[in-house]
């Protein structure tokens, strides 16, 4: 279970970006975070992976507190804790499954690591996770001939690669046209029943926030202003939460 408690964070002095944001994820569920542009959702993806020190509060991953972790402990974390990024993040020149055996790089020794050495079971395991997300056949393809919904889901292929508990997705269909947007939803929902881990995805599309998410928080200016399952949604709080009616979107 992934837990945020009180928790806070200020770039600059008085100007806090995260204003004691508290929720929790149970494994197998898909949670969206939405809010408008500047409101700290990329804060909180941030902090719950460390790459940046929040000031305040707890983050528990199966009851243990990641915020204080040594080195050794952090980098145990950070193997539990997969990213998919906006931009895909994929070694464009190297093959689909290098780029998904990239995954594995927490696990290796720096010397390993640089000279690409995967074991065949890993290879193994890269295919089949290939297989998950439709590409089986693309695997010796260089990611740079792929569409972004095809990078996309090579992408998640290679977080899941780091049998992580949890994923958190950066606007992980911020780059997309509206049929992959649904493919990489999907695939994203349904992979988080299957593999029984936590998925986190900041996004801006409240209507497939709404139609694949299970829970959804909503944050505005730092502070957290709905916190429910994605169907409790309402056009008021929609508006709360924006600031404007955006009934469109949900149509
Ligand atoms: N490195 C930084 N230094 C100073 N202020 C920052 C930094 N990163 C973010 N902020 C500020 O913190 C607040 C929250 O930013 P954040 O990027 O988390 O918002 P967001 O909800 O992810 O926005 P968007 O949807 O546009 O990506 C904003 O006021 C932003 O200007």
């Amino acid at each position: 279970m992934l837990e945020v408690k009180h928790l806070t964070k200020s770039y600059q002095k008085d100007k806090p970006a995260l204003t004691d944001i508290s929720f929790s994820v149970e494994p197998g569920n898909f949670l969206a975070i939405i809010g408008p542009s500047g409101a700290g959702k990329t804060t909180i993806l941030r902090s719950l992976n460390q790459l940046i020190k929040d000031d305040d509060g707890q983050i528990l991953l199966d009851g243990s507190d990641i915020r204080s972790d040594n080195k050794s402990q952090l980098r145990k974390h950070r193997r539990q804790i997969g990213m998919v990024f906006q931009n895909y993040n994929l070694v464009e020149r190297l093959t689909v499954i290098e780029n998904v055996l990239h995954g594995r790089l927490g696990y290796k020794s720096t010397l390993a690591g640089m000279f690409g050495i995967y074991s065949e079971e890993e290879k193994k395991e890269a295919l089949e996770l290939l297989d998950k997300v439709g590409l089986k056949d693309f695997a010796l393809q260089r990611c740079s001939e792929l569409s972004g919904g095809q990078k996309q889901r090579v992408g998640i292929a290679r977080s899941l690669i780091q049998h992580p508990k949890v994923i958190l997705c950066d606007e992980p269909i911020a780059s997309l046209d509206p049929a992959s947007s649904h493919t990489v939803m999907h695939l994203l929902k349904q992979l988080t029943i299957e593999f029984n881990i936590i998925c986190v995805a900041n996004l801006h599309q409240i209507n497939l926030a709404k139609k694949y998410a299970d829970r959804i928080v909503g944050i505005r200016q730092g502070k957290l202003v709905f916190d429910e399952e994605s169907s409790m949604l309402s056009e008021e709080i929609l508006e709360t939460l924006y600031d404007q009616s955006i009934s469109k979107e949900l149509e």
